[in-house]
């Protein structure tokens, strides 16, 4: 069994596989103020709940975008599984992308969604991935890593303008079905909701303009869905995509034995 686990600013995502199948999946909030004997207690809850002996656990691969929960997710996994996590940072990333047009850093969930996003989709792919930023993976027809976009995510945009209103309130993100707001909360959702799925689509095509071809474009992260059905060029929506790019990382690097 293989154990991945992708450290969000907002939210950390744990999956379980057996073979090519993601058994078991977990979404906790990312706390880096928390020790590692506390995320070990929350891991070995979670693994309790569903029937997991840690010890089966035969593998451990990791993508952080919070430096500080690097080590302590390696000391849980060596802890409760007695197994040396695989840690994706910036400098593998020439072994897993080709990125000989791209000079930049690139967080370890970026280049887990973009070696999924190949690996299901194929070339050319673009990857929306809608978490704490809104970030944009673009792959041009000859598998390279092109770079993207970062942007701020929806409900960081919302909590922005939230707490930087006086009338202003918290809000669901639903679908208000009108494109002019007939109230205050009705007005909010147009602005986030249409809003958010006009840029990525302006974006988007933006992007194909400058690649000179159209692409698949595949949507994750938790406003994936509700954006994809909105959009006019989000081709997939795959919730998984990031631990299915740690599945695929892992096996190309390290591969059970
Ligand atoms: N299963 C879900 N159903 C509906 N909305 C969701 C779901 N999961 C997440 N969301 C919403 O989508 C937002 C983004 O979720 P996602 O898990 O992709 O990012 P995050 O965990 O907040 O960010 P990060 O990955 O950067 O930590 C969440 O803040 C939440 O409001
Ligand atoms: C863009 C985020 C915040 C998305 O989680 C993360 O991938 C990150 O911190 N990246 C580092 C900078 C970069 O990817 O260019
Ligand atoms: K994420």
């Amino acid at each position: 069994m293989l154990l991945t686990i992708d450290v969000g600013n907002t939210h950390t995502v744990l999956g379980t596989w057996h073979d090519d199948e993601l058994t078991y999946r977990w979404r906790v909030r990312t706390d880096a103020s928390q020790t590692a004997d506390q995320a070990r207690i929350m891991l070995n809850s979670l693994f309790a709940l569903d029937g997991i002996v840690p010890r089966d656990v035969e593998g451990v691969i990791l993508a952080t975008v919070v430096p500080a929960l690097n080590r302590l997710w390696s000391k849980v996994a060596l802890d409760l599984c007695g197994r040396k996590a695989l840690s994706i940072d910036s400098e593998m990333v020439g072994s897993l992308l080709n990125v000989s047009t791209y000079e930049g850093r690139i967080g370890a969930d970026r280049i887990a969604d973009a070696v999924a996003a190949r690996a299901h989709y194929g070339d050319p792919v673009i990857v929306v991935d809608l978490g704490t930023a809104t970030n944009i993976e673009v792959i041009d027809t000859q598998g390279r890593f092109c770079g993207g976009v970062i942007a701020p995510g929806v409900e960081t945009s919302l909590n922005a303008l939230i707490s930087h209103t006086a009338l202003l309130p918290a809000i669901e993100m639903t679908d208000p079905g009108t494109a002019i707001g007939s109230s205050t909360v009705q007005a909010i959702q147009v602005g986030m909701m249409y809003g958010e799925v006009d840029r990525i689509d302006g974006l988007i095509r933006r992007i194909w303009k400058q690649l000179g071809y159209q692409t698949a474009v595949v949507a994750t992260g938790g406003f994936g869905r509700a954006i994809a059905t909105l959009s006019q060029t989000v081709t997939a929506v795959d919730p998984d995509l990031t631990l299915r790019g740690l599945h695929a990382i892992y096996k190309a690097v390290s591969p059970l034995e």
